[in-house]
């Protein structure tokens, strides 16, 4: 293990001088220096569309700089394609995935032709606990799980310089606490980790040393002794810490979990204010604008089964309220992706299951006619499911909706869509090289920026049903985003966040409810006493409190009209689900 004195005096495992990268007009890096000591995770931070990105891959190969030099342990380094970088010994994971859906985690292992493979798939995962199930289809796996078959590839080749994109952006707790942990033991054994993360907690907890891009410039840099997250955030987004929303402090990092006071949020929330408290029972909603009227969403008896015959969801029912911010927490991997996909129409329940926007059956109707019924659905996986890289920033913002800028039913008005797509990147900061550039040129952090304001817009929109909608935003983004919600359920929408971070659904939510094996919980008032612990027994299945399967409850599924139009039901709150027996065991 290397000690500070060591690492102070030792020749630098990274070191980067005037480094410049432009994309045609856009400078994407410029003049940017930095040093990285053997024995230390160096943190690189930095709002969305900084550089951080762009600077990994000038180091990893796949882009070439400008200008600058590169040292890698006091040797030059100017990597030309990504196989260079691999055999200088640098190992890269990227924000997005780069494994074949179709082939097994094994089979996407024996792609890198590694000799001995078995014996370092064994090593890896007794060395840093991050076992695998090397027989799973990985296009069957959660982006959490995907991410760490993309870990375990970059530690298989046993890399001088790990090198990580956002890594943690799709890990639940325990699998970012893992990651964390894996970092800091490649430190101790002297090698060097630079890890790009949007989170200063992590940051405090694994890092060593931080350099702060702000649009594509040294900001600033040091120890993270001295870079306490009051002196990062102002380099970061250009603003102090105290104008961010006091109950961002845990999502971000600005203070440890479970330490966080949470604020009622339903204190900001006027629909929520009166008579809708948190304790009412399942499917209860906040009736922001009628409340005796049908709710946004509602999901009754969905269940689905896997191709091995289990449950991902086992009869799944919710009802979220006009104006009413409902998370579902729980580890990933419970039965969330299968919820949205039924939401988004990608997957169709078992018969009985069914799915309402309002008072319109929406269980079997395409996501076109969603849309159209007022449901905004920010998926998962975005980069592969939200938006369409090839096609420009002003078509995906417009997705849907392009029929409102054809003139005589025909030609498309690219003028009126040009000025219509500046108005939403400048209202939602989204940072783009004008509403033409290919969505693909878009920086991660920016297309998730995209995709948000486009399912926002969306007009009318009854519900939004977002996951991880935060996701690989920095700071001042997830400020905005998270008024941007409060402000639709203001307007009535009925909002569902799916979240791996409990405090962003404490922050932000009126009710959470937590997967389990394919379950739902009762709902857990955000701002009860106690709600914290409570959900985290839930999602270990400790409370015995998931909701069981039973007859259907307050759905009752006449047939449609032409339309797929169902009656409105008035008062179509279902009572609380009663408590089932114990699941046998946590996952
Ligand atoms: N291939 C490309 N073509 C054109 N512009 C690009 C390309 N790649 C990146 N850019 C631009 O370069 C800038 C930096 O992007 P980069 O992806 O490095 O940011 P980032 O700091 O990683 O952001 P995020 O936190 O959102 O991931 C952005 O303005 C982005 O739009």
């Amino acid at each position: 293990m290397s000690t500070p004195h060591d690492r102070a005096t030792a020749v630098p495992a990274l070191e980067i001088r005037g480094l410049a990268k432009s994309f045609g007009a856009l400078r994407a890096l410029d003049d940017v220096s930095l040093s990285v000591a053997p024995g230390t995770v160096h943190c690189v931070l930095g709002e969305n569309g900084a550089g951080k990105s762009t600077l990994c891959h000038l180091i990893g190969g796949s882009l070439l700089p400008d200008t600058g030099t590169l040292e890698l342990y006091g040797e030059p380094y100017a990597p030309r394609r990504p196989a260079d970088a691999l055999g200088a010994g640098i190992a890269m994971v990227h924000q997005h995935f780069s494994l074949v859906g179709t082939l097994t985690v094994g089979e996407n292992l024996r792609l890198l032709r590694l000799p001995g493979l078995a014996r370092r798939v064994e090593r890896v995962a007794d060395e840093y606990g991050l076992a695998l199930d090397l027989g799973a289809r990985v296009a069957d796996l959660p982006v959490g799980l995907r991410q760490r078959v993309e870990i375990v590839k970059a530690l298989l080749r046993e890399p001088r310089l790990l090198l990580l994109d956002e890594p943690t952006g799709v890990l639940d707790p325990a699998g970012t606490e893992a990651l964390l942990t894996t970092c800091r033991r490649i430190a101790d054994r002297g090698g060097a980790v630079v890890l790009v993360t949007h989170k200063l907690g992590e940051a405090a907890r694994a890092g060593d040393a931080a350099t702060v891009l702000r649009a594509g410039r040294v900001a600033g840099g040091g120890t993270l002794a001295e870079l306490p997250a009051e002196r990062l955030v102002p380099l970061m987004i250009g603003r102090a810490a105290e104008s961010l929303d006091p109950a961002l402090s845990g999502t971000i990092g600005l203070a440890e979990s479970g330490a966080v006071s949470v604020p009622d949020p339903r204190a900001s929330h006027p629909h929520m204010a009166a008579g809708a408290g948190a304790d009412a029972g399942a499917g209860g909603g906040a009736g922001a604008t009628d409340p005796s009227g049908p709710p946004a969403l509602r999901v009754r008896d969905v269940t689905v089964r896997r191709p091995d015959g289990t449950h991902a969801l086992d009869r799944v029912s919710l009802d979220i309220g006009p104006g009413e911010i409902m998370g579902i927490a729980g580890v990933e991997g419970n039965g969330q992706s299968e919820l949205m996909a039924v939401l988004g129409g990608s997957l169709v329940p078992d018969a009985g299951g069914a799915v309402a926007v309002g008072t319109t059956d929406i269980t079997r109707v395409s996501p076109r006619r969603r849309t159209d019924l007022g449901l905004g659905v920010v998926p998962e996986d975005r980069h592969h499911d939200g938006c369409v890289g090839e096609l420009s920033v002003a078509e995906n913002l417009f997705l849907g909706r392009l029929g409102d800028f054809r003139r005589a039913g025909l030609f498309l008005d690219r003028a009126a869509m040009r000025s219509a797509a500046d108005a939403v990147l400048s209202a939602h900061d989204i940072r783009a090289d004008g509403p033409d550039a290919p969505m693909s040129s878009l920086s991660g952090g920016n297309q998730q920026k995209v995709v948000l304001a486009r399912e926002l817009a969306l007009e009318p929109l009854v519900c939004l049903a977002a996951a991880q909608p935060t996701r690989g935003l920095d700071v001042g983004a997830v400020d905005a985003v998270h008024s941007r919600v409060r402000e639709a359920a203001a307007r009535g929408v009925g909002v569902l966040v799916v979240s791996s971070e409990l405090d962003e659904l404490l922050a932000l939510c009126d009710r959470v409810v937590v997967a389990y094996r394919g379950r739902l919980s009762a709902p857990v008032g955000a701002a009860e006493p106690g709600a914290r612990d409570r959900i985290g027994r839930l999602m270990l299945g400790a409370d015995g409190e998931a909701a069981p399967p039973g007859p259907a409850r307050g759905f009752e599924t006449p047939p449609p009209d032409e339309d797929g139009r169902r009656p409105g039901r008035a008062g179509a709150a279902s009572p609380p689900a009663p408590p089932s027996a114990p699941p046998s065991a946590a996952p």
